[in-house]
């Protein structure tokens, strides 16, 4: 057992990958060793988020889920701790594993409780698992879920929280927000992205022993993904060595866009950083740093259209940070280039309204140009002409389709970012937080994956590392220090981490 975040890559399994595991080990091993060990598992952690409390409400629904809370209440008991069962009334009979956990815990001298307790140190969520469909408001189950966590004690949610999609992350308003889950047997992508961040609180996972021996041939459905860690520099090296990246964007009242990619770019390694804006009055004295290279944006379109004489894997452009709809018009000759290509903000609201430039993008991949789109979810609607509900109901299809789509990389931002990539597994990136909710702060993670492009490395792991280090920059940034996206443009990943 243990936590699942940022340390590990993992692999992550939808509710019929599971299934499937799940029935292998269940016909390996001897009847209900598994719901044991979840059960043991269940109250090892239970104990250890708090060692010193007493009373233990265990909600148990009338599924395996609530049978894992049965046995960790034998646990519980049996170290000395005050149990209060409660199980969910009920019409049809448990499943078996989950009836031999009734009886084991009648067998220890527990009974069932007919309601919560009035107080309790800790609760333990067994009411729903990966057999959950979304709960209504109006359920029978809804008063349960907010005592569960209207008494602001630590919860821990067996695999799941109750109500939230084991696949998508998705739920309705009546979900139990756990400040533990544990995922057992395999860690479910929901508790990655969507509103699941929200939900289950810290991550941790216990393949109960058996994952890696049964999950031959099953696919994860996505990775929970940990960035290769940086190469140090060569010492014989020169400017040239790390790239340029030219940013193109920054039309009137918008040039900021275009300076926080660029800085981005900067801090993070780009050998050079040439902007050209599209506001017609800036001058290259508003750069912010003198690091930054201005060139009037016909210059820069040349330079950019033009790779003679330089290697285009030596170049990345990023284009469309405060574009505005002037960006549009210059996509076309963009795209044809073989420049590795970052397309954020407006130059996607121009992708998603032409099928010219879609085919492009697409004509792009077939001639070997790399091309990484970087949508937040009204964005990745506009492209996939849905809503964004819909995106945030299933982020890893929709950010899979959009690239299957349009065959190129695609970032598909907010809580949980997935990088999509053709005949690749989505990485999920379960970094950031809220502080990254403010103005400005994906023109920097645009900059940021230019300068990795820039570098050379491949656009599936440049959008990793760059989602990577700026969702950890955010994390660890200071309570006391405000996050700005100014700030977090100027930000150096490490060498090796
Ligand atoms: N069989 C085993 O030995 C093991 C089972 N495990 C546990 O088993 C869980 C899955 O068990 P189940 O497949 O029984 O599923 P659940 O325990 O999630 O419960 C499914 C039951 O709840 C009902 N239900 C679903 N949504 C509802 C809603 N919105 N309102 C009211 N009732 C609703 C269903 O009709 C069904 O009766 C896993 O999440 C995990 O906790 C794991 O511990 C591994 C071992
Ligand atoms: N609640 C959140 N949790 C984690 N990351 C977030 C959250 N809100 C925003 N972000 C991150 O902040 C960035 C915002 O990008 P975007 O919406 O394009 O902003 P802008 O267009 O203003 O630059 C994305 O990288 C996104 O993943
Ligand atoms: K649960």
């Amino acid at each position: 057992m243990f936590p699942a975040g940022v340390h590990h890559s993992l692999p992550l399994y939808d509710v019929a990958a599971t299934r499937e595991i799940e029935r292998r080990a269940l016909d390996a091993l001897p009847p209900h060793t598994l719901m044991r060990r979840a059960g043991l598992a269940v109250a090892r952690l239970a104990l250890a988020i708090a060692p010193h409390a007493q009373t233990f409400w265990i909600a148990c629904g009338a599924g395996n889920n609530g049978g894992d809370g049965m046995e960790a209440a034998t646990h519980l008991r049996a170290w000395g701790k005050d149990v209060v069962l409660t199980l969910l009334p009920h019409t049809r009979p448990l499943p078996a594993d989950a009836q031999a956990a009734l009886e084991h815990a009648r067998s220890c001298g527990l009974a069932f409780a007919a309601a919560p307790p009035a107080d309790f140190d800790v609760a333990i969520d067994g009411l729903l698992g990966i057999g959950a469909r979304a709960i209504e408001p109006e359920s029978a189950l809804a008063p349960c879920i907010y005592a569960l966590y209207g008494g602001h004690r630590p919860v821990l949610a067996i695999d799941v929280p109750s109500g939230l999609d084991a696949n998508t992350g998705s739920c309705t308003a009546v979900c139990v927000r756990a400040t533990h889950t544990l995922s057992l047997l395999t860690l479910k992508p929901g508790l990655f992205t969507g509103q699941g961040r929200d939900h289950a609180g810290q991550v941790w996972f216990d393949d109960l022993g058996v994952q890696a021996a049964h999950a031959e041939g099953i696919s994860p459905c996505a990775q929970l993904a940990v960035p290769m860690p940086q190469s140090p520099r060569q010492h014989a090296s020169h400017k040239g060595s790390f790239g340029d990246v030219l940013v193109i964007g920054g039309a009137a009242g918008m040039t900021g866009a275009a300076w926080l990619a660029a800085t981005a770019a900067l801090y993070n390694g780009a050998g050079r950083v040439i902007v050209g804006l599209l506001d017609p009055h800036a001058t290259p004295a508003s750069a912010p740093l003198p690091d930054l290279m201005v060139r009037p944006i016909d210059a820069l379109m040349d330079m950019a259209t033009d790779t003679a004489g330089q290697s285009a894997t030596q170049r990345c452009i990023v284009c469309g940070c405060g574009g505005g709809e002037a960006i549009a018009a210059l996509l076309e000759r963009l795209l044809c280039t073989s420049t590795p290509l970052v397309l954020d903000a407006d130059a996607l609201r121009a992708l998603a309204v032409s099928s010219t430039l879609q085919d492009a993008v697409r004509h792009r991949t077939q001639c070997g140009a790399h091309t990484v789109l970087t949508p937040h979810p009204r964005e990745a609607a506009l492209l996939l002409a849905t809503t964004t509900a819909a995106v945030q109901s299933d982020r890893i299809a929709c950010a899979n389709a959009l690239a299957q789509r349009l065959r190129c990389t695609v970032v598909l931002k907010g809580s949980g970012t997935l990088v999509a990539h053709p005949g690749h597994t989505p990485a999920l990136l379960a970094v950031g937080n809220p502080r990254l909710a403010i103005a400005g702060t994906g023109d920097v993670l645009a900059g940021m994956i230019g300068a990795r492009l820039a570098g050379s490395l491949a656009p599936y792991d440049a959008a990793i590392q760059a989602v990577h280090h700026h969702g950890t920059t955010a994390d660890r940034w200071p309570a006391d220090r405000p996050l700005t996206a100014s700030a977090l443009a100027c930000t150096a990943p490490c060498a090796t981490s």
